[in-house]
């Protein structure tokens, strides 16, 4: 079942209406789903089931301490980026041995922090980052766990702006220098070097550039392991992608992808891990918004919302479609109209949708942004002095502000604000 759905005429999630968020938390808000983040850890560990592999949610994709809880609760682990993250999973309880670390420019006082913790692995993306963390590990007196980033040279065949897995792009090591690295980072007294790692880019819908990057990586294992290199751990990395529209062909399953996994790297015996994101998150959150105006244009009308490009920034980032559904379901026979969505951000690019197929909306009306679990809350931003909107996690019947809107207090740079951008106020006309 997908738990947002119709019921009575009214978008729930799960069991709560989506009209009664709204009444208590405000909008714009983030709406997330326990039951689908819960399906979707559960997906990928029993696809994986009879691999040896470990899944670390990629909490860039959601930065939510709760739903950190929740999917670690589930035994998953996390790949952090940056420090900031690392102490975010640490705090939302993810037990550090089950932390890995990326990201293509950690300072020493990051791997560090990440040393001191013991998390379980530090993916290292290029050879001074090597160098820099063999110094630190030998200041602290211990022996960084590490997997070498390598860059397979496969197109993932997605946005140009998320895929990484090419040789122009900055992440991972050189495919033509691995070698080398690896024969390098044995000799180094701070580094105690497990495996490859490898991440070829995000939103993947076709499982044969996994296949080809997997092929290439089994090849350069056996490489590795001629040099005398023990190569026992694997990180496969994230990128399944998700369906943004409705009528989409579903992307591949876990079970469908854990298969390429099984086929091409299965037998090597080693450790794998992988980094879901999005597929564990993207489908499990909505943006609840409210249209504030209906503009009547002489060429185009437009659905003015209360959300913006500041709080979803992918339709203005990448001309990412996000599915729009109206909270109250329109009755049978009304009759659809071309609207431009669009948010109050004093920029063009802040439209969510041109000419979409909508019912037609009045001021007031509820809508939902759907497929905005993953890259929505955590890539927001202030921009036009808009403060973070509050993010809630259904459970069941009941729901949680697991973000809470800020305060004038915690705005410290902006504590002027009056309260009535803050929603302190109730809008006298609702
Ligand atoms: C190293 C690494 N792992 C995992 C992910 C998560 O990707 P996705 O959300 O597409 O699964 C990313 C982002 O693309 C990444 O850069
Ligand atoms: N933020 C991107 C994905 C980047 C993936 C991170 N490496 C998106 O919304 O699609």
């Amino acid at each position: 079942m997908h738990h947002f759905h119709y019921r009575d005429g009214t978008l729930h999630a799960e069991a709560v209406p989506l009209t009664t968020i709204a009444e208590a938390v405000g909008t714009p808000c983030y709406v997330y789903s326990s039951a689908t983040l819960t399906r979707h850890v559960r997906a990928f560990a029993d696809a994986f089931a009879d691999l040896d592999a470990r899944i670390c949610f990629a909490m860039k994709a959601n930065g939510n301490k709760a739903v950190l809880r929740l999917v670690t609760g589930l035994g998953a682990g996390v790949d952090v980026v940056s420090g900031g993250e690392l102490a975010l999973a640490l705090a939302a309880g993810a037990p550090a041995d089950r932390i890995v670390f990326s990201g293509v420019g950690k300072t020493e006082a990051e791997l560090g922090a990440a040393l001191q913790a013991g998390v379980h692995q530090i993916n290292v993306e290029s050879e001074p980052e090597l160098e820099a963390l063999d110094a630190v590990a030998q200041h602290l007196g211990v022996r960084a766990p590490v997997a070498i980033r390598v860059n397979p040279d496969v197109d993932a065949a997605t946005h140009a702006k998320i895929t990484t897995g090419k040789a122009e792009n900055k992440f991972g090591i050189e495919w033509t220098s691995a070698r080398a690295v690896f024969r390098r980072a044995r000799t180094m007294d701070g580094i105690a070097l497990k495996g490859v790692a490898l991440h070829i880019g995000s939103q993947i819908l076709d499982l044969a550039p996994f296949e080809a990057a997997f092929l290439r990586v089994r090849d350069l294992v056996a490489l590795l392991r001629a040099d005398g290199v023990a190569v026992e751990r694997l990180d496969l990395g994230g990128g399944l992608g998700v369906p943004y529209h409705a009528g989409d062909e579903t992307p591949p399953p876990p079970t469908a992808y854990a298969e390429v996994v099984r086929r091409t790297v299965g037998d090597l015996g080693c450790a794998l891990t992988i980094e879901p994101g999005r597929a564990i998150a993207g489908n499990a959150g909505v943006l609840l918004s409210r249209v504030i105006y209906l503009k009547e244009g002489i060429t185009r009308a437009f659905a003015i919302v209360d959300a913006a490009m500041n709080d979803l920034m992918r339709p203005a980032l990448y001309d990412a479609w996000h599915d729009i559904r109206p909270v109250r379901a329109p009755s049978a026979g009304t009759e659809t109209r071309l609207l431009d969505v669009v948010g109050p951000v004093c920029e063009s690019g802040d439209t969510f949708a041109r000419d979409r197929t909508l019912p037609p909306l009045v001021a007031g009306d509820l809508v939902a942004f759907m497929t905005a679990g993953a890259y929505g809350a955590v890539m927001a931003n202030q921009y036009n002095g808009r403060p973070l909107v509050p993010e809630v996690l259904v459970d069941g019947d009941r729901f949680h502000v697991v973000r809470r809107r800020p305060s004038l207090d915690d705005l410290a740079a902006l504590e002027d604000l009056p309260p009535w951008l803050l929603r302190e106020w109730p809008c006298p006309r609702r």
